[in-house]
């Protein structure tokens, strides 16, 4: 009934088991109290319950790490670092934090600045702070770190600035790096062949986003970024043939042993990515009946439009299937080769000079970071998607440190097919089905939380925090929380008491990816940043 670590779980259901609050009650729920978080912009914290304290992010470096009494909202304490000026020309898609991680009397925040601190969880007191990257190579930490066995670690970002991804193991007690496995293979290094002459050198695939955690596997998962920069052609082959060039480990799930940081198996989602489909998405466990046996499978809504489920302990692909409409770049994933079947003709792949039109899903992906909910006993994933499409073409361009790596013009961004822009969808990822979609005039939807009760809640980027019955998708109530809500809620019960909590404030630099488009995001909603707490009263 508790909420220790970002997705609920280190799985990453976000599911509660808790039924106070049902599909019959919740219309009742009320605000309990709310937090002014102190800054505005992109608000992305979930958080976290150690005992009766809560623990929440806000935006801007986090500016601010608050331990708040998780009953009435009072602050125990405030860990505010001075974060460099000016941070946010590094940070590609805004000022994000999406919150802390805790274990043995340490809190755990990953800063823009590259560093990741530990703080005393009684006073805010900082133990130890470690420099992981050099922030201005375009490289920010906006996820929290991963809590494993004896390490904690960390990712940074750095995809769309031609930065080298690496994934790096701390002491939880010291901060000393204990190891660094590079997610791009260095020159002479096994998979360095997958990159066409010193591409690797500045190569992306960074684990920007939140990590998994298997104890009795002892395996770590992370997904991967788009290689850099997004024209394939730098990076080999630019037709859809493109032979020993698939970039790895780029748009890949990695699963490492957190004991010396070494990858224990991979699977590419998008070999020789050409579109911007990060890997990066959630992976969310669950055993799930596969040819009458329960196999203990990892599932990832990726941003290429399928949904895929793997085998946990060893990779192995089970399926993998178009989770929304107008998928195009790729007809279906091979089965046996594990390797998507591309749009014939090199018809939707982007080349020098080539435009690909009307690409789906667009760079934002059929779903980005907000993450999605597993519910065992409904057997749904409950998934936040985009219907967003694209014009993109390879262009000429040098890699300047500190600045975006792209090579590409990409200044249409269409709405897809069917008169919506995105939506929740409820996704039945045995049979691999859609089982109702509440569809939505804007994109970008927040993250999900199912619990117990029958209830899904999630927020939307007009600042409506809603619940739905997890059955059907009825609306059953809402609250409008004054600016958009990307942030996924969470759930704790203390003393008896049932409360959902949730963060609210919209993204500000997101919209420029998107032109005309983008200015229905800034339309949608006000800046903010509060965190609301609702309980039955
Ligand atoms: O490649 C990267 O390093 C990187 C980092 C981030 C980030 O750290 O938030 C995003 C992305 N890429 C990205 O591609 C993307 O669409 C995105 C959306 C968001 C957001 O917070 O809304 N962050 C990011």
């Amino acid at each position: 009934q508790s909420w220790p670590v970002y997705g609920g779980d280190t799985g990453n259901t976000r599911f509660s088991p808790s039924t106070q609050i049902n599909t019959s009650n919740v219309k009742n729920l009320k605000v309990q109290w709310a937090l002014q978080l102190g800054t505005l912009r992109s608000q992305e914290s979930t958080p976290i319950l150690v005992g009766d304290t809560l623990l929440v992010t806000s935006s801007f470096g986090p500016k601010n790490t608050f331990a708040v009494n998780a009953k009435t909202g009072e602050v125990k304490w405030r860990y505010s670092p001075d974060i460099p000026k000016g941070i946010d020309q590094f940070a590609c898609c805004d000022v994000n934090n999406r919150g802390v991680s805790f274990a043995d009397g340490r809190v755990f925040v990953g800063r823009l600045d590259g560093n990741v601190a530990a703080l005393d969880i009684k006073t805010g007191k900082e133990l130890w702070v470690t420099k992981v990257v050099d922030y201005t190579q375009g490289s920010v930490i906006t996820s929290p770190p991963t809590v494993a066995g004896k390490v904690v670690i960390t990712g940074y970002g750095g995809g769309e600035y031609g930065a080298r991804g690496s994934l790096v193991g701390l002491d939880p007690a010291t901060g000393k790096e204990v190891w660094r496995t590079w997610t791009v293979p260095g020159a002479g290094e096994k998979g360095s062949e997958t990159w066409k002459g010193d591409s690797n050198k500045n190569g992306g695939a960074a684990a920007w986003n939140i990590g998994s955690y298997d104890p009795k596997l002892n395996l770590v998962y992370y997904g991967t970024s788009n290689p850099s920069p997004w024209s394939a052609v730098v990076r080999g082959n630019d037709s859809s043939n493109i032979g020993p060039y698939t970039n790895l480990y780029s748009a890949s799930v990695l699963a490492i042993n957190p004991d010396d940081g070494k990858i224990v198996w991979h699977y590419q989602f998008t070999p020789h990515d050409a579109w911007d489909y990060d890997g990066v998405n959630e992976l969310v466990f669950a055993d799930l009946p596969i040819e009458g046996k329960k196999v203990p499978v990892i599932m990832q809504a990726n941003r290429n439009g399928f949904f895929y489920v793997l085998d946990r302990a060893n990779g192995k692909l089970l399926s993998a299937k178009q989770f929304v409409d107008g998928v195009n770049w790729a007809t279906g994933v091979d089965m046996k080769t594990g390797m998507p079947i591309e749009a014939p003709g090199n018809a939707k792949r982007p080349g020098m000079g080539r435009k690909a039109s009307n690409v789906c899903p667009n760079l934002i992906g059929a779903k980005n970071w907000m993450p999605m909910s597993w519910d065992a006993q409904t057997g749904l994933v409950y998934i936040p998607t985009i219907n967003l499409c694209m014009d993109m073409e390879g262009i000429a361009g040098d890699y300047k440190r500190g600045q975006f790596f792209l090579n590409v013009n990409f200044d249409l961004a269409k709405q897809g097919a069917g008169g919506y822009m995105g939506g929740v969808k409820a996704w039945d990822p045995v049979k691999q089905q859609t089982v109702w979609m509440n569809k939505d005039d804007l994109f970008y939807s927040g993250g999900m939380l199912s619990t117990a009760g029958g209830v899904v809640f999630h927020g939307d980027l007009k600042g409506m925090f809603k619940a739905l019955d997890a059955k059907t998708g009825k609306e059953l109530w809402h609250f409008n929380t004054g600016s958009g809500v990307t942030a996924a809620p969470m759930t704790y019960t203390l003393d008896g008491k049932q409360y959902v909590a949730v963060v609210s404030g919209r993204t500000l630099s997101i919209p420029a990816f998107f032109g005309p488009l983008g200015e229905k995001m800034v339309d949608a909603s006000p800046e903010g940043g509060a965190l609301f707490v609702f309980a039955l009263n």
